[in-house]
Parts: C-alpha cells; sequence; structure tokens
C-alpha cells in the first residue's frame, strides 16, 4: 500500500525528503555498475566494462554522441535491459535479480522522463499525472492531494484539463515530468528530455531538475546539449563506443 504523505508534498524540501526516503546519509550510493556491460542479442557490444557510482542526492550528467550507449545505460538501471557482464545496483538493489512484483515495486522508486514524453492523447494533464497512482491502487483523495502540488513544482496548475495536443512541447514535457515525480521517487532518470525543446524551455526543464534535486531526489540527464550541461554546473561523465570517461568529479 502506498504511504500517506504530507499535502504539501513535492513542493515542500522537507516533506519531498522524507516521502521520498532521501534523508539518509549522502554519502550512501544510489547507483553503482561495477565492471558492467551490455551485448545486444544481435551482438552489437553497447556498453563496455562500465564502473559508475552515483551518490544519494547527486545530479549527473550523461552525455556521448548518438549511439554511444547512454539510453542503454540507463535501460539497465530501470530494469529495462540486463546486463550481460557485471552488476546494477540502484537503490541497494541487485536489479538483475529482481522479477514479477519485486520489479515493479523497484521501479515505482524511479522516475522516468523519455525524450519523446509518451502521454496519452486521450487524457487531461491531470489524468496523464495520475494515471500510474490510479493503477498503483492509491486512493482518490491521495492522489487529489498530490496532483496540486505537483503540477504547480511544474507550473501547469492552469493545464490541469487540456488535452495534450493543446499544450506546447515544453508544457508537454512538464507533465510528463510531473507523472515521473508524483509519487515522489528518490531516483529521477531523463533520458533526452531537451531533445526537443528549444533553449527556454529546456532551461525550465533542468531548473525544475534542479529544484528536485535540491529537494533530495538523485537526478541522472542523458543530453546532447553542452551548453545546457555547462550552464547547470553538475558532474558529468561521457559514454563513447560504449566506455564510460569521467569528465568532471
Ligand atoms: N534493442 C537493441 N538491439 C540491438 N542493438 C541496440 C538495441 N538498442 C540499442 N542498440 C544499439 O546500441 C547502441 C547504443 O544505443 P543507445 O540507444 O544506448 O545509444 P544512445 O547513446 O542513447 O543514442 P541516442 O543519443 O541516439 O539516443 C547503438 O549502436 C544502438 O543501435
Amino acid at each position: 500500500m502506498p504511504t500517506a504523505v504530507s499535502p504539501k508534498l513535492v513542493s515542500d524540501k522537507s516533506t519531498y525528503a522524507q516521502d521520498s526516503d532521501t534523508q539518509q546519509p549522502n554519502h550512501r550510493l544510489m547507483v553503482e555498475l561495477r565492471s558492467t556491460a551490455k551485448t545486444y542479442l544481435n551482438g552489437h557490444n553497447a556498453l563496455l566494462d562500465v564502473n559508475l557510482a552515483v551518490k544519494q542526492g547527486e545530479f549527473l550528467f550523461i552525455t556521448g554522441p548518438s549511439g554511444s550507449g547512454k539510453s542503454t545505460l540507463l535501460k539497465l538501471l530501470y530494469g529495462e535491459e540486463l546486463p550481460t557482464q557485471g552488476e546494477v545496483i540502484v537503490d541497494g538493489c541487485d536489479v538483475a535479480c529482481l522479477r514479477g512484483d519485486r520489479l515493479s515495486l523497484f521501479r515505482r522508486r524511479i522516475g522516468i522522463v523519455f525524450q519523446d514524453y509518451k502521454l496519452i492523447p486521450q487524457r487531461t494533464v491531470a489524468e496523464n499525472v495520475t494515471v500510474v497512482l490510479q493503477a498503483q491502487g492509491y486512493t482518490r483523495k491521495e492522489i487529489q492531494r498530490r496532483l496540486e502540488p505537483t503540477l504547480k513544482l511544474v507550473g501547469l496548475l492552469n493545464k490541469a484539463d487540456c488535452f495534450p495536443e493543446k499544450l506546447s512541447g515544453g508544457e508537454q514535457q512538464r507533465v510528463s515530468i510531473a507523472r515521473a515525480i508524483i509519487a515522489t521517487p528518490p531516483l529521477l532518470l531523463a533520458d533526452e528530455p531537451t531533445g526537443n525543446l528549444d533553449p527556454d524551455n529546456s532551461w525550465q526543464i533542468m531548473q525544475i531538475f534542479q529544484k528536485l534535486n535540491s529537494f533530495g531526489a538523485t537526478v541522472i540527464v542523458t543530453t546532447h546539449d553542452e551548453q545546457l550541461v555547462r550552464r547547470c554546473g553538475h558532474r558529468v561523465v561521457q559514454v563513447h563506443n560504449g566506455r564510460l570517461h569521467q569528465i568532471t568529479e
């Protein structure tokens, strides 16, 4: 059963931290890849001997050219793909060992944002944001209590009843972020979240991620946008031909 949370939810730093279980000491690792490799069934080596440690509460950018393995790395973190060598430890769990209900419960602790938003066209903003909570058995009252502060955080309180086709690309991406964070996950993964957006909208999205990070969430973002990465000033790693290079500490 979902846990009860404060009505202030994500608009309040301490509440996010409390609800998302992010108040443990920040030397704890949220993500650890140990000698991890991924070879797809067609024989393509997408990742080779990757070692990466991300502390709880960190903000990390993953950059690299198209096809270098960035999405594959994120997919390993949420169990969409399994490593062919090495280990993937996320939030204390060896992802490769999770199956069925345990994998589903594990994924509830990860918010995921994609480049192409993945909104349901026939559903309103509010419905898109809450659909997962409904499926997870949250009460109507609890869903309502989470919805307003979440929409407020992404600046969409006045668009709750709109359908996605009436929204700009930046607004649609903010809906997808609201959907990813409404359950206050301690880990947020974003795969090229600004790939379809102009610089102003991209910056707005980054500011939302930075705010969530300041609330205690661990945030990992893949991007091609070097300018955005420099502007944010967080740690950067680069994937090149499946190998990981540390760019900044
Ligand atoms: N399911 C799959 N089967 C076979 N090969 C795959 C599969 N998914 C990805 N690849 C290959 O693995 C490599 C890494 O792909 P990945 O999507 O991780 O790269 P990326 O860095 O995220 O690229 P982009 O920036 O264009 O999204 C690519 O060469 C890709 O063609």
